[in-house]
């Protein structure tokens, strides 16, 4: 796998990513979705470079212009529920590419320290030979790519994998790297070192997805 960390050069990215970790400003939640957002745009342009193009001629009404164009068919597949606004953010430059939303969820049977990932719900299209976009904003463990990985596997085989996300670990990374495809990519905006006893990411910004929608009963 090979990984692009988007913060490791500076760009307005570094403002997006410090309105979602700061304390104070991620309690705005729109912000917090639009920010989310945002970063989706910037990594989808950032993956946009790495796809194959093909020349097409395209009718001006002065005449006639060459450039190249996406080749492959992309899927954009989003991990609920944090996964949506990131979604969008793609979809907002692959718009016509067609879509899969799949479940994935922290479940405490025991305790706050100890739990599994449940993937419940899964709406997809084919997979087979397309450019699968995988959107999640965060990357702790790595358990939820990795569960999602596999429980898209009857959906067919992907051309190539790219990961899309905003915050992850290194453990998780590694975990994540071991797992996918060697041609698979993250995207990423920026990486932290560790992660805490309940496996949420230090500094990282918290619970993603109670901050785009409100907290939910643990179960
Ligand atoms: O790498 P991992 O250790 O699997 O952790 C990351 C996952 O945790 C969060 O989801 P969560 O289970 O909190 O669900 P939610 O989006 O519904 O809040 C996040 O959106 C990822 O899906
Ligand atoms: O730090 C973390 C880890 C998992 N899920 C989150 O939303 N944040
Ligand atoms: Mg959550």
């Amino acid at each position: 796998m090979t990984v692009h960390h988007l913060l490791e050069e500076n760009s307005i990215a570094n403002k997006f990513v410090a309105q979602l970790r700061d304390s104070n400003i991620q309690k705005d939640r729109l912000r917090f979705r639009k920010n989310i957002e945002r970063i989706g745009e910037i990594l989808g342009y950032e993956l946009s470079k790495s796809l194959v193009y093909n020349p097409k001629n395209v009718k001006t009404p002065l005449g006639e212009a060459k450039l190249d164009l996406p080749r492959d068919e992309i899927v954009v597949c989003s991990i609920l529920r944090a996964g949506l606004p990131l979604h969008n953010g793609l979809l907002n430059y692959f718009d016509d590419a067609e879509n899969s939303f799949i479940s994935a969820y922290r479940h405490h049977p025991n305790n706050d320290e100890e739990f599994q990932i449940l993937v419940e719900y899964l709406a997809s299209p084919s997979l087979e030979g397309k450019i699968l976009l995988l959107a999640d904003p965060m990357l702790a463990t790595g358990s939820s790519f990795v569960n999602v990985l596999g429980a898209l596997e009857p959906m067919g085989k992907p051309k190539e994998i790219h990961l899309v996300s905003v915050i992850g670990a290194s453990e998780g990374i590694e975990y994540v790297d071991r797992e996918f495809p060697d041609n698979s990519h993250l995207w990423i905006a920026t990486i932290d070192e560790k992660l805490n006893d309940k496996g949420y990411i230090v500094p990282g910004l918290g619970d993603a997805g109670d901050l785009c929608f409100g907290p939910k009963l643990q179960h």
